[in-house]
């Protein structure tokens, strides 16, 4: 049985409280699935909507309200762990239990260090919160002096820094866990973004890191044998969305990494999973990565589908 960590999409979760909470039930049931089927299993998550819509919701609050606080981006990152794992550990735990699997689910408030000087803080690239327009996002721009950019033919958002991810603090903890056999929920939207200062101490910085990259320095540091990306599509394809559309089953490296060069992977969606995928096989023989639905986890699981990338 294989040991894997799965990065589940923005699908698996939904847009608001009411619509997370039905959606992880669905969400809970393919990951029941690989732990019924005896693999470990380590989750991680996006929050793009979710840490936008709490941050929105403190700005509006603290221009309207003198008692409400402006509320940092590493602040709202922890509030979107705790809110997503505390929905996402309880729908798996009743699926455990509906399945008489007598195993422990948990969520780790999980940090992860990123460099101060990482040139992705001059450079606002990560997509949070909701869509809107072209004219409501420069109506916002103006009015905020926010960034927001055009998001894989989906709509407008808002863009904040995304550093690259260098360790998760909280790994031993996490892996303690997983080799004891409990669930561990962690690194939920790529981590609480944190930079070390001169004494050891930690501080969070304000950016929101991609989960994809995120999940595969986690997979890296337990040296999981999957990374199975988990998003709304069942493979990933070439010439995405357009008529001579091709699906792809498997992909070697040197594939993908001339698929990328050919720009057939959309940036802020599908390319950060791509990457994540070529860096986290390249890490180790033996290592795969797959990216498919959450629908067809189990069957990915088996070879049946998704799209496996490999050495
Ligand atoms: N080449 C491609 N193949 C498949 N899907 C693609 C491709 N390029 C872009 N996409 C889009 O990327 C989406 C996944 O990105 P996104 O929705 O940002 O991920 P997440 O599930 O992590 O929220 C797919 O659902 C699909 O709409
Ligand atoms: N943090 C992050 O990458 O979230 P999404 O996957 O929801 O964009």
């Amino acid at each position: 049985m294989s040991k894997i960590l799965i990065a589940l999409g923005g699908n698996a979760l939904g847009n608001t409280p009411q619509e997370q909470l039905q959606l992880v039930q669905g969400s809970a049931k393919p990951i029941v699935d690989l732990i019924e089927q005896g693999h470990d299993v380590i989750i991680a998550h996006g929050n793009g909507p979710q840490v936008g819509a709490i941050n929105l919701a403190f700005e509006n609050g603290a221009r309207e309200h003198a008692n409400v606080p402006s509320m940092p981006f590493a602040e709202c990152g922890a509030m979107s762990q705790g809110y997503i794992g505390y929905h996402l550990q309880n729908a798996i735990r009743e699926e455990l239990l509906n399945r008489s699997i007598n195993k422990l689910v948990t969520t780790i408030v999980s940090q992860v260090v990123v460099d101060r000087k990482d040139p992705a803080f001059q450079h606002p690239t990560k997509p949070i919160g909701s869509f809107y327009s072209k004219e409501e996002a420069e109506k916002l721009m103006a009015e905020t002096g926010d960034t927001y950019v055009e998001d894989s033919n989906r709509g407008y958002r808002r863009v904040i820094p995304s550093p690259a991810p260098i360790k998760v603090v909280e790994k031993d903890i996490i892996e303690d866990l997983a080799n004891a056999g409990r669930i561990v929920i962690a690194a939920g939207g790529g981590g609480i973004p944190v930079a070390e200062d001169d004494n050891h101490g930690l501080v969070g910085v304000e950016a929101v890191i991609d989960k994809d990259s995120a999940s595969k320095c986690l997979a890296d540091e337990l040296d999981v044998d999957f990374l199975f990306i988990l998003t709304a599509v069942e493979k990933i394809a070439i010439n995405f969305g357009k008529p001579n559309q091709q699906d792809l089953d498997q992909l070697s490296i040197e594939e993908a990494e001339r698929l990328i060069e050919e720009e057939h992977f959309a940036p802020g969606s599908m390319l950060p999973k791509v990457e994540a995928a070529i860096q986290f096989v390249s890490g180790k023989d033996g290592r795969r990565s797959i990216i498919t639905s959450l629908e067809k986890a189990k069957d990915a699981v088996l070879g049946k589908t998704g799209t496996i990338i490999s050495k």
